[in-house]
């Protein structure tokens, strides 16, 4: 077009790095300022129908979020071309997914204090997250971001850590991202998420404790984490998941650890640990020995 749009003149595309049915996802460098961004280019939903209430769902949420060191930062979001944008902060690590599925290939596996640190430090978020009101509805692997210690993103790494993060600077750094499927705990219009990752009680409608919902989907996603194999969309497999059959992993964790994320997972949403509780919870925090 003869103008210029505003993500053409303001940024410089470096490549794509990631397709969906919702759009695309570039790596830019901010022209201005030299720093690097993630970029999702949707199409704009219709004016009025769903599809629009849920991109706004997420840039509501990004704005009533601010910045937390275990959220992913937004940064703007504007509509141009018939197309939705949202500037995100690049996470320089891939996601949890890549991560997980590098592991595999690699014939390698989390050990139990890196899983520790994992399990803490999206705790953190989540805290975050539903303290400020909100829930995820889409917590899984593919929605965890990394940064590894040397990331160059516009955050970059002289964020002062959460002050609860007792833990001194990590070597990697996992932020909580795509708040696409963010509500409000207490007026929830819920859309669900991925099916793999959905608590039985949102299934069947039940959204009195909708944290607890975020955290069994964090169970779920530390048991991949773990090492446990692809989880079933549906059928009795899904089913045997939320009745507290867990899957074989293919590493012995400590008893203390090992019931932790049992707790996560558990079918009675009121035994799953909050985030809050996560966050100070002593297998957690023990001094990592060795
Ligand atoms: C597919 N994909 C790969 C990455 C880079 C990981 O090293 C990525 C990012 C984001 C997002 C993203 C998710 C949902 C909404 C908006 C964005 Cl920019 C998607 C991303 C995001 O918000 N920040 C990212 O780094």
């Amino acid at each position: 077009a003869l103008m210029l749009s505003r993500y053409e003149s303001e940024f410089l595309e470096l490549e794509c790095i990631g397709v969906g049915e919702f759009g695309a996802v570039y790596k830019c460098v901010k022209r201005l300022d030299g720093c690097l961004y993630a970029i999702k280019r949707s199409r704009r939903p219709l004016a009025g129908s769903s599809n629009e209430q849920l991109a706004l769902k997420e840039v509501y949420a990004h704005a009533v979020l601010g910045h937390h060191p275990h959220v992913v930062r937004y940064y703007s979001a504007w509509a141009e071309d018939h197309h939705m944008i949202i500037q995100n902060e690049y996470c320089d690590g891939g996601s949890l997914n890549d991560a997980i599925l590098k592991k595999e290939t690699q014939g390698e596996l989390f050990s139990e204090a890196e899983l520790k640190d994992l399990l803490l430090q999206v705790s953190m978020g989540l805290k975050y997250i539903h303290g400020s009101g909100l829930v995820h509805l889409d917590i899984k692997p593919s929605n965890i971001f990394i940064c590894k210690r040397s990331g160059t993103s516009a955050a970059g790494e002289g964020e002062s850590e959460e002050e609860d993060d007792g833990s001194a600077s990590a070597a990697v750094i996992y932020k909580i991202g795509d708040l696409g499927h963010v509500t409000s705990t207490n007026s929830p219009q819920v859309e669900e998420g991925d099916s793999r990752f959905l608590a039985s009680e949102v299934l069947q409608e039940d959204y009195s404790q909708l944290p607890k919902a975020d955290i069994f989907a964090l169970g779920l996603t530390m048991l991949l984490a773990a090492g446990a194999p692809p989880l079933p969309q549906n059928g009795d497999a899904w089913h045997s998941l939320r009745q507290g059959q867990l899957p074989e992993l293919p590493q012995e964790l400590s008893p203390p650890f090992k019931s932790l994320l049992q707790s996560l997972l558990d079918p009675d949403l009121t035994k799953r640990p909050t985030a809050k509780e996560l966050c100070k919870h002593t297998v957690l925090r023990e001094e990592r020995t060795g």
